[in-house]
């Protein structure tokens, strides 16, 4: 993909490890029941389900309803990039500290429709500092279909005082996924 340096970790960078206590190979649950990208609460989010792999990557899967759509029967790009943000994060969540997306690369390759259960892959490729490095890929259909969108992004690491001071705290967070219990 036409990728910016911004997401591309610099040369020598170790391979990233997860947190010795985050759940690999595991069905993620959802971060917060409202989220619009995987609360089970949105009645019109994407309920992304994601389970988690060594090597700091994750898989998830989307399938495209009648809400999600842009153009008449296909999936709206906005909300493509939502189901690769929502994925990129949830690896990041497996390094067990708050972050929050600072940039993120989207390219298209080839139109969704509706209907179509999109097969995400996400990977974390470096973390320097505050910075993660991270990059996606979106299949049709199976794991190994066509590539329909490719992502790239750049996750910062925040105090949770991010949360309490913007948002409303972080009340809605399942327990048993707190990010540092
Ligand atoms: C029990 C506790 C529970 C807490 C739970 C909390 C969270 C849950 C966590 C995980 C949830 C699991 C799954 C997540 C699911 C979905 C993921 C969706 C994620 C999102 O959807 S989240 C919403 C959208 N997101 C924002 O709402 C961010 C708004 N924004 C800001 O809040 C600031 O902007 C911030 C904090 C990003 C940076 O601000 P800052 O002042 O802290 O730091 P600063 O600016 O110094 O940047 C430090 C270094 O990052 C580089 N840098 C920064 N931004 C860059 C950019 N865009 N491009 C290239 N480089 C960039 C700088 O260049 C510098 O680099 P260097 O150190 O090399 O100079």
């Amino acid at each position: 993909m036409n990728r910016s340096a911004l997401t591309v970790p610099p040369p020598g960078t170790p391979e990233p490890r997860p947190h010795p206590d985050a759940l690999i190979g595991e069905k993620l649950g959802p971060h917060y029941a409202k989220c619009f990208g995987c609360g089970p609460d949105h009645p019109t989010g994407l309920h992304l389900e994601a389970v988690s792999h060594d090597g700091l990557s994750v898989t998830a899967e989307f399938t495209v309803g009648d809400v999600h759509q842009g153009a008449p029967g296909l999936a709206h790009g906005g909300v493509l990039a939502t189901a690769m943000d929502e994925a990129l994060g949830m690896v990041v969540w497996l390094l067990r500290k708050p972050y929050v997306t600072g940039r993120l690369e989207t390219d298209y390759l080839r139109p969704v429709p509706v209907g179509t259960t999109l097969h995400i892959t996400t990977r974390c490729t470096g973390v320097v500092g505050r910075k993660a490095y991270l990059e996606a890929e979106a299949r049709l259909d199976a794991p190994d279909g066509p590539v329909a969108v490719r992502g790239a992004a750049l996750f910062i690491e925040v105090p949770v005082a991010h949360f309490t001071e913007h948002g409303d705290g972080v009340g809605g967070m399942t327990p048993d996924r707190e990010v540092n219990p």
